[in-house]
């Protein structure tokens, strides 16, 4: 019984702190539903292993059945501890009847032989027997431990790209060869992986190489994650991964930071490879991960100076280099105070602070800026530019299009596990937005209709995109529209239509984004259609 009992608290308590208890109060499931829904489920798995464990006790099941059963659960610690509890307290209580009363009931066997056994004897109903089986057990499982922590990756890393992936590549030849052939039909993609795959030599020193990464989640059915993506990234750089939900970001970080194995292919972090050297590759990155991994228990200057001793600082200047960081996301006045009590952006903060407070040459950045208020995504943004400067590399995935701009030095937008362009933000503005954003105000309801039928024929092949009580937005290709003249056309039309305001503007990096919210367009279109 003792297997059960701490195991029934795990799932509510799990609830309770993950809020999806308070998600479901909320949602309407009343307080009595909840803890009697709780309580047979408590009861269903205590009946089947109460029958587990009463099989020791049936008479008419062979000696070898019993012994099987029972020799089983000496491999649990703590089916040993709890025997032990019960048995000494028993052993105890038979002694004290023995010595204190005078008559001894029939059932006490109170024989010198009993009573005066060693209690750490072997012997059955001696506790020795339960002793040894906990510690060694916990001996085992301690090894177990330490074995599957310094092994686990490349067993997983050698089954996923030798035997699952093997199988998969045997029977599945035709998706295979369309989603995994790492061809792209974007230029720059494509040419950034003939790069990587013709000139390893000349790309040794880029900080994160990477060369045809696969992942694949062997689940019923398979789902293609990444799909044979080639990218080299360099000292001093920023680069930005963006895509929709589900597009493969946090599965492509998660392979760079050596929390996922890759199904194929080679991540060379400071040209140590993760699936060979993952120690080497822990040892240089600074992670900071889309959920907050931090020790509540802790205050955060607690939590940096242990960071900061496990990055080799020097003891005489841990106080100085915990103290720079804490200043530069203005953390200081929160320094002394739990992490528990801080609110999401301040945890934020000190997650980036401890990302980029090491000495490492490469920083993943999952989406760091969530939650932050603006003033902090400024600091934020600072910080992470001077880090650049003094030449770490920095990889960040946000679904900010300002953050992405404002930082990023190159990005490809990912989507279902490809990378759809790759560039600067200024080369994708100009590759995927050769049109003018447009946007009039008409001051009067009767002039509206002929001013639309003026920019169709004016403009061709611009695109009304959106209208709201005499406000237009427009979308009209640059390609034969200059500045010049697209501004002298408006300035007449603006006294011809009675027009109260307009501006004419490039495409943001979020219209480029959305370009590939559908991704047979753009995979069938022109590049340059107007989104
Ligand atoms: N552990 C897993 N097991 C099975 N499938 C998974 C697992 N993790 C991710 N996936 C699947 O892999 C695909 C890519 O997911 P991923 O989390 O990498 O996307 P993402 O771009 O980071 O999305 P988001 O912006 O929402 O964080 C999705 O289809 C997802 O369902």
């Amino acid at each position: 019984m003792a297997l059960l009992i701490n195991g029934f608290c795990l799932l509510t308590v799990t609830e309770r702190t993950t809020k999806a208890k308070h998600i479901q109060f909320v949602s309407g499931v009343s307080v009595i539903v909840y803890w009697l829904s709780a309580l047979l489920c408590d009861f269903i798995i205590f009946f089947a292993s109460c029958c587990l464990v009463m099989v020791k006790k049936l008479t008419n099941i062979s000696n070898t059945t019993r012994t099987v059963v029972r020799n089983s659960l000496l491999l649990f610690p703590n089916y040993n501890l709890a025997k032990c509890v019960s048995q000494y307290t028993t052993i105890y209580d038979v002694k004290i009847l023995c010595t204190t009363l005078k008559k001894h009931p029939v059932h006490l066997n109170c024989s010198k032989a009993n009573t005066e056994k060693n209690i750490y004897s072997l012997e059955e109903p001696m506790i020795g027997k339960y002793l040894i089986d906990m510690s060694t057990a916990g001996f085992i499982f301690l090894v177990l431990i330490f074995f599957w922590e310094t092994t686990s990756w490349r067993l997983r890393t050698f089954l996923n790209q030798y035997i699952y992936f093997g199988i998969y590549k045997r029977y599945r030849k035709e998706i295979v060869s369309k989603e995994l052939s790492g061809q792209s039909e974007d230029e720059d993609v494509q040419n950034e992986r003939k790069r990587i795959l013709e000139q390893p030599q000349e790309l040794l020193d880029s900080i994160v190489l990477i060369k045809e990464l696969i992942k694949i989640y062997f689940k019923c059915p398979a789902i293609l994650a990444v799909k044979n993506i080639s990218l080299a990234i360099q000292k001093g750089e920023c680069f930005g991964l963006l895509g929709f939900n589900g597009a493969g970001k946090t599965t492509t970080f998660q392979i760079l930071t050596g929390e996922a194995s890759p199904t194929s292919g080679d991540v060379l972090i400071d040209g140590f490879s993760i699936t060979k050297d993952i120690l080497q590759v822990r040892s240089r990155i600074g992670y900071c991960p889309q959920f907050d991994a931090l020790l509540e228990y802790m205050t955060a200057q607690e939590i940096m100076i242990m960071y900061a001793r496990i990055w080799g600082v020097s003891e005489p200047q841990i106080k100085l280099y915990v103290n720079k960081w804490l200043n530069s996301l203005e953390l200081e006045s929160h320094a002394d105070r739990l992490i528990s009590t801080y609110s999401e952006g301040n945890k934020r903060r000190l997650s980036t602070a401890i990302a980029l407070m090491g000495r490492s040459s490469v920083i993943f950045l999952d989406e760091p800026s969530t939650g932050m208020d603006p003033v902090a995504r400024r600091l934020l943004w600072n910080i992470v530019t001077k880090t650049r400067e003094s030449g770490k590399a920095i990889v960040i995935t946000s679904h900010s299009m300002e953050e992405c701009d404002a930082l990023c030095t190159s990005l490809a937008i990912m989507v279902q596990g490809k990378f759809m362009c790759l560039g600067s933000p200024q080369h994708l503005k100009n590759k995927f937005g050769n049109i003018y954003i447009l946007k009039v105000k008409v001051k009067t309801k009767d002039k509206l209709e002929d001013f639309k039928r003026f920019v169709t024929t004016t403009f061709p092949g611009s695109v009304l995109k959106h209208e709201n009580q005499g406000i237009l937005n427009y979308y009209i290709p640059s390609k034969d529209n200059r500045w010049g003249k697209v501004f002298g056309i408006l300035e007449q039309a603006k006294e011809q239509f009675d027009l109260e305001d307009y501006s004419v503007s490039q495409i943001t990096l979020e219209q480029v984004f959305l370009t590939f919210a559908n991704p047979e367009k753009v995979s069938s279109d022109d590049e340059n259609e107007v989104p």
